[in-house]
C-alpha cells in the first residue's frame, strides 16, 4: 500500500514504476468467461473499483496483445453506454484488462427476478443499448455476442461489454470462427454465412428485448439446427421471395427449413405493447435487410418517449426533433448541451406490473452456462428428435421433434480456435502509450473520435 504521506508528482511517479497488477487489489471473482476470468477489484491509490479481466492464455509479447479484438475494438470506441477499457496490462506473460465496474448483467437481473420488468424499465434499457450500438456500427465495428450476459447494468446505466468476438464492418469475409451465443444468434450465421454484417447485432437484440419482456429466451435452441427450428416456430417459414438469400443459403448447406405458419409474437409476449411488439418483429426479420439499423431502431415508435437521439444518429431531414407531448414518466429528459442521453426509469417502475414469472425453471447462471456447454458439444448430433437435452423452457404449446436433415458439422471451430486465431494476428501500426489522467492511468494506442 502506497504511504498516505507521498503525494503529487511523487505519488504519480510511484504508480508508474510500481508493479501494475499491484496496484490493485482483487476483491472477488466475478465471472467466468471463455475467454477470461473476471475479478471485482479496487485501485488501491484512488479507492476506484474496477473489473479486470485475467485472459486465460499466456501472452508472451506485447504484440500478441495490442491486435487482440478487445483492445483493438474497445481503444477506439468512447461512449456511455459501452464498458470502457481503462488499462491493459501484461505481467508474468498473463494479460488483464482493467475494466469500469459495473454491478450487474442483464442476465442476472432477469434470473433473480421475480416479477416481470415494466416496459418503461426495458425501453429505457433498450433506447440506451441501441445508442451504444448505433455508435459501435459508426464506428466499424460489430459485437457479433450480443447476450444479457454481455449487458452490464449499475443503477439506470446500462452497458455493452465483452469485445472479444468484435469484428470491424470493413474487414474483409469470409467470418468463418464460432460467432455469438446460440440463442441469439441470427439466422444468417446458423445457415453458415459468412457475408454476415452488423444486423447480427439487431437480430440478436430483438430476441433480447423479448427476454426482457417474459424472462425466457425466445429462440432457446438445444443445438444449433433445434435453434433455426426453433425460430421457424416463432416467426414461420421464411419464403423464396420474403428471403431469397436465406433460401440459397439453405440449399448450398442440404437445408430444408421445417414447415411453420409462425405466430403474432404478441401471443408469445402478451405484457408487450404493440409498439414494442412491432419493434421486436422487425429486429427479428429473416433477412438482415429488413432489420432496422441501430440509429433506425432509436427512431422507432416504442422509444417516442426516449426523444433525446444524439445529432449524428438522427436523420438528416430530421435534425430537430419535437419531443412529444406525453412522456412517459421517468424516460429520458431532454438536457442541453448533453451529448448523450441516459435512460432514468421511474423509481416505482416493478410497481404496476405484477404478472409473476410463473415458469420457475429460469436456471441459475450456473446451470445455464452449463446447459449452452452441453448444448454446444452436442452439436453435430444431426438426428435431433431427443429433447431430454433441451432448455427447460419452450414456448408454449410448441415442441421440438425435428430431425433436422443437414448434410456437414455445424460450426465445428469452436472457441478455442478462436483464442488461436486472436493469438495470431499480426502487429498493427500503432504504439501503445500511457496517460495519467485523473485517478486512472490509461493505456491506450490512440483513440478515434466517432464524431458521435
Ligand atoms: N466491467 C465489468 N464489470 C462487472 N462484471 C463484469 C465486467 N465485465 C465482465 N463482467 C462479468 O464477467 C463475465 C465474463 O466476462 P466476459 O464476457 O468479458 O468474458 P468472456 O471470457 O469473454 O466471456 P464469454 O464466455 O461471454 O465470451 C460477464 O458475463 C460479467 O458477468
Amino acid at each position: 500500500m502506497l504511504p498516505e504521506e507521498i503525494d503529487g508528482e511523487l505519488r504519480k511517479g510511484y504508480l508508474y514504476f510500481c508493479k501494475k497488477m499491484e496496484r490493485y487489489k482483487i476483491i472477488k471473482e466475478v465471472g467466468d468467461g471463455t475467454f477470461g476470468i473476471v475479478w471485482r477489484a479496487v485501485n488501491k491509490l484512488s479507492g476506484e473499483v474496477v473489473a479486470i479481466k485475467k485472459m486465460k492464455k499466456k501472452y508472451y509479447t506485447w504484440e500478441e496483445c495490442v491486435n487482440l479484438r478487445e483492445v483493438k475494438s474497445l481503444r477506439r470506441m468512447n461512449h456511455p453506454n459501452i464498458v470502457k477499457l481503462k488499462e491493459v496490462i501484461r505481467e508474468n506473460n498473463i494479460l488483464y484488462f482493467v475494466f469500469e465496474y459495473m454491478e450487474f448483467s442483464l442476465y442476472q437481473l432477469m434470473k433473480e427476478r421475480e416479477q416481470l420488468f415494466s416496459e418503461v424499465e426495458i425501453r429505457n434499457w433498450c433506447f440506451q443499448v441501441f445508442q451504444g450500438l448505433a455508435y459501435m456500427h459508426q464506428c466499424g465495428y460489430f459485437h457479433r455476442d450480443l447476450k444479457p450476459e454481455n449487458l452490464l447494468v449499475t443503477r439506470d446505466v446500462i452497458k455493452i461489454a465483452d469485445f472479444g468476438l468484435a469484428r470491424e464492418i470493413c474487414s474483409h469475409p469470409p467470418y468463418t470462427e464460432y460467432v455469438s451465443t446460440r440463442w441469439y444468434r441470427a439466422p444468417e450465421i446458423l445457415l453458415q454465412s459468412y457475408l454476415y454484417s452488423s444486423k447480427v447485432d439487431m437480430w440478436a437484440m430483438g430476441a433480447i428485448m423479448a427476454e426482457l419482456f417474459t424472462l425466457r429466451p425466445l429462440f432457446p435452441g438445444a443445438s444449433e439446427a433445434d435453434e433455426i427450428y426453433k425460430i421457424c416456430n416463432v416467426i414461420g417459414t421464411p419464403t423464396k421471395d420474403s428471403w431469397p438469400d436465406g433460401h440459397n443459403l439453405a440449399r448450398a448447406i442440404n437445408y430444408q427449413f421445417p414447415q411453420f405458419p409462425g405466430v403474432h409474437l404478441s401471443a408469445l409476449i402478451p405484457s408487450a405493447s404493440d409498439d414494442a411488439i412491432s419493434l421486436i418483429t422487425s429486429l427479428c426479420s429473416w433477412d438482415p435487410c429488413k432489420r432496422p439499423t441501430a440509429a433506425e431502431a432509436l427512431r422507432h415508435p416504442f422509444f417516442q418517449s426516449c426523444y433525446y437521439v444524439p445529432p449524428s444518429l438522427r436523420p438528416r431531414a430530421a435534425v430537430s426533433r419535437t419531443p412529444p407531448s406525453d412522456v412517459v414518466k421517468g424516460t429520458l429528459e431532454q438536457k442541453p448541451g448533453r451529448r448523450f442521453s441516459v435512460a432514468v426509469p421511474n423509481a416505482k417502475l416493478t410497481g404496476n406490473h405484477s404478472a409473476v414469472k410463473t415458469n420457475a425453471s429460469f436456471g441459475s447462471g450456473v446451470q445455464r452456462k452449463l446447459d449452452m456447454v452441453n448444448q454446444e458439444l452436442s452439436r453435430n448430433d444431426k438426428s435431433l428428435k431427443s429433447s431430454a437435452n433441451q432448455p427447460r423452457y419452450q414456448p408454449p404449446g410448441r415442441k421440438s421433434s425435428f430431425a433436422a436433415p443437414f448434410k456437414k458439422d455445424w460450426n465445428a471451430s469452436g472457441a478455442a480456435d478462436v483464442a488461436d486465431k486472436l493469438a495470431n494476428m499480426r502487429i498493427g501500426n500503432r504504439r501503445p502509450y500511457v496517460v495519467q489522467s485523473g485517478h486512472s492511468t490509461y493505456s491506450g494506442w490512440g483513440s478515434v473520435d466517432c464524431g458521435v
